[in-house]
């Protein structure tokens, strides 16, 4: 089998949102695909209705297939400060023309405040590996790893867009998606989650390239691109007005700067480009005079984070099969 289904940015591409429909009759949720984390939950009926601001809410007892997993529970806490926790069913999921029948449900009964007011997104589904699953007694596999054994191929590709939808495709590679060739770096999965090692960067078109292993997870779930302060603090060289805000824990310019174009090496002779204006995130002030930068420093996290700033400038392919993960520009 092989699915497609659309993810769609919100503003200023902060987490992007897929359509996933559970249950039956089918639940419509729009959930935030996180390849960082492994745990599917969602805002349910068991939410207190105080943590609960426009989200749509799983029920499970409107749902005729939805069996309780009993005894298991669940709690995670994201590097971001934000946490959920709850209890889990069984029931049936429906995504991009896939359906798996008895995927683990996590429904939350409590959700930190960053989820409560983040209107528009009704969950979480993770796409690391379920070694890091936090479903107790016994940890529970992703949606992806359920499917994996019927899927043509076993990979999934995230092709996430600039203020424009994208897709996430599974099982198999869409050739009309990326230009050039793919070129595949290995993962290693033993912490649980996409982790690769850049062999290096290069900042600005005629920038020198700078041989610096980095070693990152490509993590869907989380908005900028985190990179050891050496590297950061080298790219807010070039950038004028550039200085680090302690008010908003980050580098911050005058928006009207003009931002270099980043490369993130892979393998031996390719590269990924991040454009210029993808390395400016957001306005910091109401006037929209200082921005916030696209790359921030991964200090106290213990790996990078290449988040969406990066993968949105790039085919990529989550290859399960082989342990890889693949870039193309496209
Ligand atoms: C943060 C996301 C997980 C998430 C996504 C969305 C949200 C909101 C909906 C409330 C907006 C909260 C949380 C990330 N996913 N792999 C994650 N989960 N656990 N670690 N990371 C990556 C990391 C780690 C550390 C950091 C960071 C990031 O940003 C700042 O410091």
């Amino acid at each position: 089998s092989t699915g497609s289904v659309v993810t769609t940015p919100q503003q200023y591409d902060v987490e992007y949102l897929t359509p996933v429909t559970i249950g039956t009759p089918g639940q419509n949720l729009e959930i935030d695909i996180d390849t960082g984390s492994s745990d599917f939950w969602v805002f349910s009926s068991e939410t207190p209705k105080s943590q609960v601001n426009g989200q749509t809410c799983y029920n499970p007892k409107k749902s005729s297939t939805a069996k309780k997993l009993d005894g298991a529970t669940w709690e995670i806490e994201y590097g971001d400060g934000s946490s959920s926790s709850g209890d889990v069913y069984l029931d049936k999921v429906k995504m991009g023309g896939l359906n798996f029948s008895s995927q683990a449900i996590e429904a939350a009964t409590r959700v930190s405040d960053e989820f409560t007011e983040d209107t528009n997104n009704d969950g979480l589904m993770g796409l690391a590996f379920g070694l890091i699953n936090q479903v107790r007694p016994q940890k529970q596999k992703t949606f992806f790893e359920n499917l994996q054994p019927s899927l043509d191929k076993p990979l999934f590709t995230a092709d996430l867009k600039s203020g424009a939808p994208g897709h996430f495709n599974f099982g198999y590679i869409d050739k009309n998606a990326y230009t050039g060739s793919i070129t595949y770096t290995p993962v290693n999965s033993t912490q649980g989650f996409w982790m690769w090692t850049s062999p290096g960067y290069t900042i600005g078109a005629s920038g020198k390239f700078k041989s610096s292993p980095i070693q990152g997870i490509a993590d869907t779930g989380t908005t900028l691109l985190l990179l050891p302060s050496s590297v950061v603090t080298a790219y807010y060289k070039k950038v004028s007005g550039a200085g680090y805000d302690s008010s908003n824990s980050g580098y911050v310019f005058p928006c009207d700067a003009t931002l270099p174009s980043f490369y993130v090496s892979v393998g031996d002779s390719a590269r990924i480009k991040i454009p210029g204006q993808y390395m400016s995130y957001a306005p910091v002030d109401s006037q929209g005079q200082n921005c916030f930068g696209g790359m921030q420093s991964d200090d106290g996290i213990g790996f990078s984070i290449f988040g969406d700033v990066f993968l949105k400038a790039a085919f990529v392919v989550f290859d399960a099969g082989k342990e890889r993960l693949g870039l193309a520009a496209k």
